[in-house]
């Protein structure tokens, strides 16, 4: 990363799939909370000059406490999300300095990515102008009709699980989610409302364990994910 980088890592969703009274961002592993994890991540890398977190407007205190118990640096705001994804992310952008030219957005339920990833996608990103992190699927994908019968499967050699962060030069993130705004558009990720604009985004291949903890199953892959990296074997 050589230009003046920033990271909206968001946390404000509510964690729904998981099934658990706790939002799953705030559930414990190795004694802390899941989206501290993924913050001291960010918070350790040499060339990210900025971190604005995303939470529920009831749990903007919260964190503020929780970044200043566990000394999490370079955190410049803790602010409220929206009823949506996207919602959250431009409120993210919206808090960080002017001076921040380049903008990661990653999830704060995806704390096993690696510095070695997030540097591979902003080094794509101030190429092309757009990156995002994602690995080749392992498993033939098909298109399945309502009435439960396949329509199409796809080439797999042509698909990507896309991750976060998805890397991308400010002022085009904010135009983009300026025009998705305006045209009512909702995307599942950053990259789509960049995409519909004709902007190219790239690729920049990642890892398999960099998972988002999305569902009961993946907390104990996470944990001994976790586990094994913090013993150092990768
Ligand atoms: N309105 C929202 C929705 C999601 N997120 C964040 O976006 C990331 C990816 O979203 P997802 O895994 O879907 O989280 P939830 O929306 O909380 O999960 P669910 O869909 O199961 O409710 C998470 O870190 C989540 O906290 C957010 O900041 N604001
Ligand atoms: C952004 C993302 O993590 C890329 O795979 C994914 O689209 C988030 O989806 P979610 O339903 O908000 O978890």
């Amino acid at each position: 990363m050589g230009a003046k980088w920033g990271v909206v890592v968001v946390a404000a969703g509510r964690g729904s799939r998981m099934g658990t009274k706790e939002s799953k961002q705030y559930l414990e592993m190795q004694g802390k909370p899941i989206v501290v994890h993924t913050l001291e991540l960010f918070a350790a890398l040499d060339d990210l000059a900025e971190i604005v977190v995303v939470v529920g407007a009831d749990d903007v205190g919260r964190v503020e406490e929780l970044v200043s118990r566990f000394g999490i640096g370079k955190v410049k705001a803790v602010v409220a999300g929206g009823s949506e994804r996207q919602h959250s992310v431009y409120n993210g952008i919206q808090a960080l300095s002017p001076a921040v030219e380049w903008v990661m957005v990653h999830d704060g339920v995806r704390p096993l990515v690696t510095a070695a990833a997030v540097g591979a996608c902003c080094s794509v990103a101030e190429r092309v102008g757009a990156a995002v992190l994602a690995v080749p699927v392992k498993d033939t994908i098909k298109q399945v009709g309502d009435n439960g019968l396949i329509v199409s499967t796809p080439d797999r050699r042509s698909l990507w699980a896309i991750q976060t962060p998805q890397a991308f030069r400010r002022e085009l993130l904010v135009r983009a989610h300026e025009q998705a705004h305006e045209e009512g558009f909702l995307g599942t990720d950053d990259a789509m409302v960049v995409e519909r604009m004709g902007v190219p985004v790239a690729v920049a291949e990642g890892d398999y364990t960099n998972i988002k903890i999305t569902t009961p199953e993946d907390l104990p892959w996470a944990e001994f994910l976790l586990a094994k990296r913090g013993r150092g074997e990768g």
